[in-house]
């Protein structure tokens, strides 16, 4: 099959590379010309601009978009113009499910096809494949099968669920069409809240593991305010890179996830070239405005995004509100580090 595909980042490039091992046709361009090049040497043809792009494409044309969520409109208003009735566009990004239902119900009088797939997998999706969450017309995203199966991972890269087999489908080969417009990025965008969620549990985690040894460390300015209650409960020197890879055996909280933690862990175990602000691109923050809009509680995903904005110092003034206010009643000074 054919495949258009705009954006050759990360994600872009590598989901080329892949179709074009699986023997699909890809026509690609990104703002980068230097990206069109190295694609070309991996077998797909170049384009200049997007228009050269659609003139590539057989019809009816399918063009997968992978740009970052805010350049979706500007990339189709682009392309609109050299399009025809039935083809289709696929935004691949991470875009806000409420944007693909303006998108599709814009486009459809056009009789252009849109479909929204949230698609995970990250640097290692090349090899690994990748998850595919799918939203759109059902005829549309059957046309597009050989395409979303290429990129999904294999059957075999996760052990079969038991009593699965009877139920068939594409869910166990990595791919699934979850509904009409926007479903595809709606189960990403929960995905991906969930993500943050599990992101911040490992990271609380071996924090607290980390601290385990505070009550070796010479007293710091909370200590001098509320000592250690037992210091000799907290002698504990742990390897976390070696706790890390331990849980990854056999217990209950091993994942890819973790996986990534081990790794990180053992390549630099004080993690000295981060600085710690951690960025977010929308999903985990409409994750939440979903969870509000429908009356169902997510402290937990809700707590890790907070957390995100407070590691940028969004929290620096309300710490500062908390430190003038136990000074106003109660004249305590701030302790300075
Ligand atoms: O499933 C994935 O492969 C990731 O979720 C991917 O989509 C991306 O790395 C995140 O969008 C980063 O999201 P934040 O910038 O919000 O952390």
């Amino acid at each position: 099959m054919q495949m258009g595909m705009i954006g050759l980042g990360r994600m872009g490039a590598n989901m080329v590379r892949r179709l074009v091992r699986a023997g699909h046709d890809c026509v690609v361009f990104d703002v980068s010309a230097r990206a069109v090049e190295a694609l070309e040497r991996d077998k797909a043809v170049g384009a200049g601009s997007l228009q050269e792009l659609v003139r590539g494409l057989r019809k009816p044309r399918a063009v997968w978009i992978m740009v970052p969520a805010a350049v979706v409109d500007r990339t189709i208003a682009e392309l609109l113009p050299d399009l025809e009735r039935g083809d289709i566009l696929v935004d691949g990004g991470n875009s806000y499910y409420v944007d693909d239902l303006r998108r599709a119900r814009e486009l459809a009088p056009k009789g252009i096809h849109y479909v929204d797939v949230g698609t995970s997998g990250g640097v290692w999706g090349v090899d690994r494949g990748y998850c595919q969450m799918i939203g759109g017309e059902e005829a549309v995203v059957s046309h597009l099968d050989p395409i979303f199966a290429a990129l999904a991972p294999d059957i075999a890269s996760a052990p079969r669920t038991p009593g699965r087999e009877a139920r068939g489908g594409t869910a166990e080969h990595g791919y699934l069409h979850c509904g009409p417009s926007g479903a595809g990025h709606f189960v990403k965008m929960v995905h991906n809240g969930i993500e943050y969620g599990l992101m911040a549990a490992y990271a609380e985690g071996l924090n607290i593991l980390r601290g385990a040894s505070a009550g070796k460390r010479r007293r710091d300015v909370d200590a001098e305010t509320t000592p250690l209650r037992d210091p000799e409960h907290y002698q504990y020197q742990f390897d976390l890179a070696d706790v890390a890879e331990l849980w990854r055996r056999g217990s209950v909280v091993g994942s890819w996830l973790l996986d990534l933690t081990a790794g990180a862990l053992l390549e630099d175990p004080e993690l000295e070239r981060f600085g710690g602000r951690v960025a977010d691109s929308g999903e985990g923050r409409w994750t939440i405005h979903a969870s509000v809009d429908e009356g169902v509680p997510s402290p937990v995903l809700t707590a890790a995004l907070y957390q995100r904005f407070s590691s940028r110092g969004e929290a620096d003034f309300a710490d500062k509100v908390l430190c003038a206010l136990r000074h106003a009643f109660g004249g305590h000074e701030e302790k300075k580090p």
